[in-house]
């Protein structure tokens, strides 16, 4: 097994990030990464980060086009400029840390049995699966939903000040929008956490339903975090139009695969 040790007690754990899921749509397993897989893992994103696409893109919370279509005061109208930067799953290097732990069929199962499904799949998507985060000083990752139903992270630098992860538990549902929630959030009118995350802390999130951000990054460190995406069917390819905002290119799997898997009618 990679990174979980057979001496952890997962049954334990899983009950634990379950329990955490149902009432808050997130958990944190502190150091589950210990001190040398840190050091890795910090000197991986720190290769990989020159390779991050950066464009300066204006988004909602729902990252959709203007729709003058939606009331007046609609969160969707909203617009701020995300500043952070991917780097895809290829510019990392074939047997990184990351690339392995990302389709380790034993934390497979841990996030699958930490999320109640009967299995997850990495994305068939070759850039999206498994990227890097990087916001660098002066920049934040602004409130978004996650496409993605749940996502796992790993932190692996830390920012010398800012960069902190923050998020409205379950602000809206498979049903629900809750837009008045949303704007109020975004007004700062709404309760929201803010999670105190070390480098090596996993973090499993249902980014989905809660609107989560980045705040700006302060001080001379960038702020790195390894975005793992997984998928209850197999063969899961983003889209083309989103997968060129992110990455600023597109392969031809993404070309060759329009569909996607959808299992709810909420805005993007
Ligand atoms: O980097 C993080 O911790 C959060 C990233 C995020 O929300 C996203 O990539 O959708
Ligand atoms: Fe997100």
């Amino acid at each position: 097994m990679l990174l979980i040790d057979d001496a952890v007690d997962t049954a334990t754990l899983v009950a634990r990030v379950r329990r955490d899921l149902a009432t808050d749509g997130c958990s944190v397993v502190p150091d589950f990464a210990g001190p040398e897989l840190r050091d890795a893992l910090r000197a991986e994103g720190v290769a990989a980060a020159p390779h991050a696409y950066y464009d300066v893109e204006t988004v909602n919370v729902y990252n959709t086009a203007p729709d003058p279509s939606l009331p007046p005061g609609h969160p969707a109208h909203r617009t701020t400029e995300r500043g952070n930067a991917f780097v895809a799953r290829d510019a990392l290097p074939a047997g990184s840390v990351l690339e392995r732990l990302y389709t380790d069929p034993a934390f497979l199962r841990f996030v699958a049995d930490c999320f109640g499904l009967e299995r997850v799949h990495p994305l068939a998507d070759p850039l999206s699966g498994l990227v890097l985060n990087v916001v660098t000083p002066g920049r934040g990752h602004p409130w978004h939903f996650d496409t993605n139903e749940f996502t796992v992270s790993l932190l692996t630098q830390e920012p010398d000040d800012g960069g902190v992860f923050e998020y409205c538990p379950n602000i809206r549902t498979a049903g629900a929008e809750n837009v008045d929630d949303v704007r109020a959030a975004l007004e700062g009118r709404f309760p929201s956490r803010r999670l105190a995350l070390r480098p090596g802390d996993l973090q499993l999130f249902a980014g989905r339903y809660s609107l989560h951000r980045v705040t700006p990054v302060t001080g001379a460190t960038a702020r790195h975090s390894a975005i793992f995406a997984y998928s209850e069917r197999p063969g899961v390819v983003g889209t083309v139009a989103r997968t060129r905002q992110l990455f600023g290119r597109v392969t031809p799997a993404h070309r060759a695969a329009e569909a996607r898997v959808r299992v709810d009618r909420l805005m993007d």
